[in-house]
């Protein structure tokens, strides 16, 4: 137990240490878990995995969300640092998953109806289309302390049933890579479950997560990364720390450059979530021009097709958005496509009603190399009348964030035109 424990240290260190090679993040867990007082002999107890012991891998699956939903949010356990032993975990069904997801919702009103927008490109693939999803799931600790959301009933926030609707549209689209912030349940909800679904996982805490401020929460919100291993192989990954004007800040990024098992061919996927709030577009446009830099050099200047997917926290006309758009990575934002034009952004990404009064804005993207990539289809977004009244999030949206949901191919002829 105690080489179990001393792993699970490691990893946690590890994880910390494994792109900015800064104490600042271990500084930061180490601080919560004293904070936590889990620092004595419960340390044993805690990090040893829930067995399950019933019927089939679905009910076992729902077995252990249940209890680790019993567990989590109303204790003072850090669960999100229990992390499964993959080997012991037994695939599941993603049908038979969202069959699940529909009972344990069945007294909600139905999910909204969102269709596929076929684009129409004229590049002919002869590979699958590979479905990425970008999507802030709103950090319950957040939601439940920090957001401030005016109109929203205290059971659209119960973590015990949101999990499931968050599960349920991902299981809806089955994205081949998704793409998440604001992630505080990555260990003991989103890697073991997804893990069984056939994806592989990478997850980046930030350095001083604002979740740790919020009593009872459930660790730092952090991104999220997770791909199918069936159609990819991982060749880099690298976790990076933002910068703004040279100077470490709270935000982060993941960037993995993968192979698609059955073209050969490379790409760069990257998620972000930038710098939150008015009076920071500055600082976000800072963070902006780093994270291009890091793209740059991962990328060998555009020798690699990039996908970034983000909630920038900025609408189209800020400085951060020019910076992408402007950029020798060649990159354009598949949502524009959606507008009757193609060169509009959507009206709004995220809808919501805070104690300050209504916020709505487009905020999230996916950009990606425009002459190596095709967006072949985007789901569209959902109407005022569906979100409703009291906006998001709602009893049947669990996030303030839409989730968006593109298929990509690669174009036939990318040499130089990347
Ligand atoms: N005491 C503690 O332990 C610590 C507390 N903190 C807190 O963290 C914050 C700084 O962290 P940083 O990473 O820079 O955070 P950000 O400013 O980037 O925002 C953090 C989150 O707050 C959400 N948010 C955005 N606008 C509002 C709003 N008007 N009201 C409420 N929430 C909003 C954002 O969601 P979205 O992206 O969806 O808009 C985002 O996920 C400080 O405000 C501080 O209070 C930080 C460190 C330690
Ligand atoms: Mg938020």
């Amino acid at each position: 137990m105690v080489q179990h424990m001393a792993s699970r240290w490691q990893q946690w260190i590890a994880l910390s240490m494994t792109s900015s090679c800064d104490v600042w993040s271990v500084v930061t867990v180490f601080l919560y878990l004293t904070r936590q007082g889990f620092l004595g002999p419960e340390v044993d107890r805690l990090l040893s995995f829930p067995a399950c012991s019933m019927g089939n891998s679905t009910s076992r699956l729902y077995s252990a969300l249940a209890k680790t939903l019993n567990n989590s949010a109303a204790s003072q356990h850090p669960e999100y640092l229990v992390s499964p032993d993959p080997e012991h975990l037994e695939p599941i069904d993603p049908k038979e998953l969202l069959e699940e997801c529909r009972t344990v919702l069945h007294t909600r009103p139905p999910r909204f109806q969102r269709d596929f927008v076929d684009l129409r490109t004229d590049c002919p693939s002869s590979h699958p289309p590979m479905r990425i999803m970008q999507w802030n799931i709103l950090a319950q600790a957040l939601g439940e302390g920090k957001d401030n959301f005016a109109q929203c009933p205290v059971e659209t926030l119960k973590w015990e049933e949101r999990k499931y609707l968050i599960l349920e549209e991902i299981l809806a689209y089955q994205p081949d890579i998704l793409c998440l912030q604001e992630v505080d349940h990555y260990f003991d909800t989103f890697q073991p479950l997804l893990s069984r679904l056939g994806y592989h996982g990478t997850f980046f805490p930030k350095p001083w997560s604002p979740c740790l401020d919020v009593e009872h929460n459930n660790g730092p919100d952090g991104c999220a990364l997770f791909f199918l291993q069936n159609r990819f192989k991982l060749v880099r990954s690298a976790n990076i720390r933002l910068t703004a004007m040279t100077l470490k800040t709270n935000q982060v990024a993941i960037a993995q450059t993968l192979e698609c098992k059955e073209s050969g061919r490379r790409f760069c996927i990257t998620v972000t979530h930038l710098k939150a709030r008015t009076g920071w577009e500055q600082f976000r446009s800072a963070q902006g021009s780093d994270l291009l830099q890091n793209l740059q050099n991962i990328t060998q200047g555009t020798k690699i097709p990039l996908i970034v997917c983000g909630d920038f926290n900025a609408e189209p006309t800020e400085e951060v958005y020019k910076c992408f758009a402007s950029s020798s990575l060649n990159l354009d934002s598949a949502y524009k496509l959606l507008s009757a034009d193609g060169q509009s952004e959507p009206p709004y990404t995220t809808w919501k009603i805070r104690t300050s009064g209504e916020c709505r804005h487009t905020l999230d993207y996916i950009w990606y190399s425009k002459h190596a990539l095709s967006v072949k289809s985007a789901l569209d977004l959902l109407t005022e009348e569906q979100i409703g009244p009291n906006r998001l999030p709602s009893l049947n949206y669990p996030s303030d964030h839409l989730s968006l949901v593109c298929d990509f191919s690669f174009n036939e002829e990318p040499d130089g035109l990347l």
